[in-house]
């Protein structure tokens, strides 16, 4: 089932490459975290499930993966490029907090999304303040040849590298019109990698350095975290398409200028060999994006009755790379899908554990390793597992083995689930699960003496309390929201 080479859609290629790892046996992935201004979005979560399928897609192909994702705390602006103010200090401004508590409570927020979405930990979780001694020597170790100072900060001159923004193509291909520009900048494009705290000013999260006393730069904490923590080149760094465009070019940047070479092979210098991007997760209205105030959390859609993990169901349902609608139908029908499968892996939970590789299975198995296989087709590999568990007559045990393999790559969790534990009531709700189980049953005895009278009351009690009863359901679940 691991014979197929991995190939990834690299994003400085744009296009298909075979997964070679730069250290043999090996694969080390840094995935841009999140900034723990807010709590994380169901969009922003999209990523890190595409950063799970891709680890454990890595790890079912049998490389030793060190997985980092960081948290970012101080440094990135209200605007990607170089204007506004640091959305750590304005929510904390805005909270009048300790942007320290406000880190600590988005930070474990996001955790609990993790957890809640069967994400697994990554080796590391590295938080950028933790770096700032590092980041000023990585800055020092490129100023010279790099970095020019103004009365705001040291900024980094992009025309000191070869082929800047090649990642982005929208750069040269649009115009830079999308970066403000700072007074005094040589080229739009470039960035700061260490602002400056204005004169008069004090700000809550600060630190000397050659350059005064300030912050760094968002690029520049990256950069630092995945050298110190991966080594240059490592294999593989991700985050969502927007890094694209002006993240991830300038920490690319950076990296060539670290490696002392600014070369045009982006392709050794870049500091990971491949770069991946998710696709956005969208709403009618447009991107879901935390800096606009409104979003859905996670928390929301279990409050109405749905488990997160039918949120990584319709993640799953999507390639990474395609935009994503998000519709409470769509989220219903993962819901719907999840459920299915749950019943049916249910029936094999006491089954003798088995092998695999019984023939019954080769053809999805073989679907399934092709589809993971071919950049993470995970819209496939779910109709190979359903497709592996519609087999019939055969061995439950080897079933259930196959059943494991592809969960342990999909993440689904599919053999802690239980039916139970995806009827859950929408908050607000009257009744309770047991109320509905014990009124199902009185509505079965009637049935059964063909009182129907008593048993269409039950059912119309039961539709006023928001439940509707499912007569006949293939699935045999009677009941739902
Ligand atoms: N709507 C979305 N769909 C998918 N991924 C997203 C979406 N919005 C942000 N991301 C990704 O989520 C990850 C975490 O982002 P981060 O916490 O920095 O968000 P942000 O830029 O502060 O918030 P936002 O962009 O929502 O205002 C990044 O990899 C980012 O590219
Ligand atoms: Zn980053």
């Amino acid at each position: 089932m691991t014979e197929t080479p991995l190939m990834l859609f690299n994003s400085l290629t744009r296009e298909l490459e075979e997964f070679v790892p730069v250290h043999p046996g090996e694969a080390r992935v840094y995935s841009c975290g999140p900034t723990v201004y807010n709590y994380p979005h169901i969009g922003n979560m999209r990523a890190y499930v595409f950063a799970d399928v891709l680890g454990r897609t890595l790890s079912w192909k049998g490389y030793d993966l060190t997985h980092v994702i960081n948290i970012t705390d101080v440094g990135h602006l209200t605007d990607d490029g170089d204007a506004g103010e640091d959305k750590m200090e304005k929510m904390a401004a805005e909270k009048a907090q300790s942007i320290w508590d406000i880190a600590k409570h988005y930070t474990e927020a996001y955790w609990a999304d993790v957890k809640a979405l069967n994400i697994r930990e990554p080796a590391k979780w590295s938080v950028a303040t933790d770096y700032i001694d590092e980041m000023i020597d990585f800055a020092k170790s490129i100023a010279d040849r790099h970095c020019y100072e103004l009365d705001s900060g040291l900024y980094f001159d992009v025309s000191t590298v070869e082929d800047y923004g090649r990642l982005a193509r929208a750069v040269t291909e649009e115009g830079e019109g999308r970066i403000e520009t700072v007074e005094g900048k040589r080229n739009p494009a470039d960035f700061a990698i260490w602002r400056k705290t204005p004169p008069g000013e004090r700000r809550q999260m600060e630190w000397d350095s050659p350059w005064g006393r300030g912050a760094p730069g968002w690029h520049l904490e990256c950069s630092v975290m995945g050298e110190k923590l991966l080594g240059f080149p490592f294999d593989i760094h991700t985050g969502g398409i927007d890094h694209r465009e002006i993240h991830h070019p300038n920490e690319i940047a950076q990296n060539q200028a670290f490696c002392g070479c600014g070369g045009l092979s982006q392709a050794t210098n870049s500091g990971a060999k491949i770069w991946m991007h998710n696709n956005f997760l969208v709403e009618r209205s447009g991107k879901m994006s935390k800096s606009s105030g409104e979003f859905l959390r996670l928390q929301l859609l279990i409050d109405r009755g749905y488990h997160p993990l039918a949120y990584r169901m319709m993640c799953l349902q999507a390639h990474y790379r395609s935009e994503l609608e998000f519709s409470w139908e769509g989220l219903g029908a993962a819901m719907t899908r999840l459920k299915r499968i749950v019943m049916a892996v249910e029936r094999l939970k006491d089954a003798a554990p088995g092998a695999p590789d019984h023939p019954r299975f080769a053809p999805m198995r073989e679907k399934f390793a092709a589809a993971m296989a071919d950049d993470l087709n995970t819209p496939i590999a779910l109709v190979a597992l359903e497709e592996a568990l519609a087999v019939k007559k055969v061995d439950a045990g080897a079933k259930r083995a196959v059943i494991e393999e592809m969960d342990a790559v999909l993440g689904l969790g599919l053999l802690d689930l239980s039916r139970d534990d995806l009827r859950l009531r929408p908050q607000g709700a009257t009744i309770t699960e047991e109320e509905i189980e014990a009124e199902l049953i009185r509505r079965k005895e009637a049935r059964a003496a063909k009182d129907f009278t008593t048993s269409d009351a039950i059912r119309d009690e039961l539709s006023a309390k928001g439940v509707e009863v499912m007569d006949g359901d293939p699935l045999g679940w009677d009941w739902k929201l």
